[in-house]
């Protein structure tokens, strides 16, 4: 008999069963009401805060940028952090440090995105996880492998809350640090914004030099997922990729056949003229991508490489990462995000009916 994913118990992998589950739900919770789903893992995927001063006069941030659904506090590690809620109750953080978002919770408070147990939050490193930024270069190529924008201070420039959606733009340019690694005048302006329960992100890049460059970038999210073999990524069926695994220099080139991407492997792959949606599905719930002007996604997980954590997070990365973007002087160029999670109608309905046969699991 067909394995049927199931809340809790031994569920055995049970990824390709979406579409029917859904259909399943959606007839089940014709006949039963909803049960909400108590158990908030995602809720402590990232980790507590450190306590640790900033040596960044957040106060003085707070009084200038510091509006209705817009403060600033003293993060993990002290690092000055931008905290959103929106009017529907969903809450944001960023971390000035590499412009990073670290936290997107839904109204009933179940966090997205998943921090590494291994981030640090000293600027020793890149903050790992969360939405950070790979720019100027995806790599590898000529300096650090993802760019040094993810490894650097952005400042606050603006806050504004358009009725109850509030939103922040964090702007980077160049210094002598970035200039000493790649040698172009640049301004990258990364505006994120709650609208309801959806995170929109807006990245622009100006070049305020006189000569060209070209880039390539990615926002390299992190989401938790219930467990990575029961992931999938929807929407990507029929591209090109680029299979990186083996070597990410030479990486070989297919074409995706399956309609929902699964794991059972190390994975890293870029998927080249990507639609405009793809759909993360954590099983907990769907986290939908929309997005314009990034034309690729890349599909990441490190598998035992990773052995404390892998199979927690799945990366979903929307990417500029194969073509690098060529910006002459006072050119502008400009992608924006749009993310949206939605519970999974099965596993609430199966929270509140777990011996309903939709909801066993049996063996093969
Ligand atoms: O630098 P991080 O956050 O550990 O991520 C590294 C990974 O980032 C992904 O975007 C790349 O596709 C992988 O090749 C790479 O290994």
């Amino acid at each position: 008999m067909q394995a049927v994913c199931a809340v809790s118990g031994a569920v055995r992998p049970c990824a390709n069963a979406s579409a029917g589950r859904r259909a399943v739900a959606r007839a089940a919770l014709r006949a039963a009401p909803v049960q909400r789903r108590a158990a908030a893992r995602g809720a402590v995927r990232v980790l507590a805060q450190a306590a640790a001063t900033s040596s960044v006069d957040v106060a003085e941030l707070n009084s200038k940028f510091g509006t209705n659904g817009v403060e600033v506090k003293a993060g993990r590690g002290g690092l000055p952090t931008v905290h959103l809620k929106s009017a529907a109750g969903a809450a944001v953080e960023i971390a000035l440090f590499g412009g990073c978002v670290t936290s997107w919770k839904t109204a009933e408070g179940r966090e997205v995105l998943y921090i590494r147990p291994d981030a640090v939050f000293d600027k020793s490193k890149p903050i790992s996880g969360g939405i950070p930024h790979c720019f100027p270069q995806f790599g590898p190529g000529a300096i650090q492998l993802h760019g040094f924008a993810r490894n650097v201070d952005w400042s606050l420039a603006a806050s504004k809350n358009d009725g109850g959606n509030p939103a922040i733009s964090l702007l980077l340019t160049d210094t002598d640090y970035t200039r000493a690694m790649w040698p172009h005048s640049f301004k990258a302006v990364y505006t994120v914004r709650l609208e309801g329960e959806t995170l929109h992100t807006l990245l622009e890049v100006t070049n305020t030099g006189d000569s060209e460059f070209d880039f390539t970038a990615s926002l390299h999210s992190y989401f938790g997922i219930d467990d990575i073999e029961t992931a999938n990524v929807r929407g990507l069926q029929g591209l090109e990729y680029l299979d990186r695994v083996a070597d990410a220099k030479h990486p070989s080139v297919h074409k995706e056949l399956r309609e929902l991407v699964t794991f059972r492997g190390p994975v890293d792959s870029v998927y080249k003229s990507a639609p405009s949606k793809v759909t993360l599905d954590t099983r907990s719930g769907d986290v939908a991508i929309a997005s314009n002007g990034w034309p690729e996604v890349v599909v990441w997980t490190p598998w035992t490489a990773m052995e404390a954590c892998y199979r927690e997070f799945v990366c979903v990365e929307n990417a500029q990462a194969t073509s690098a973007v060529k910006l002459a002087p006072g050119q502008s160029w400009a992608a924006t995000t749009a993310m949206a999670f939605t519970t999974d109608p099965l596993v609430e309905f199966c929270a509140g009916n777990p011996d309903d046969p939709e909801c066993r699991v049996y063996d093969d």
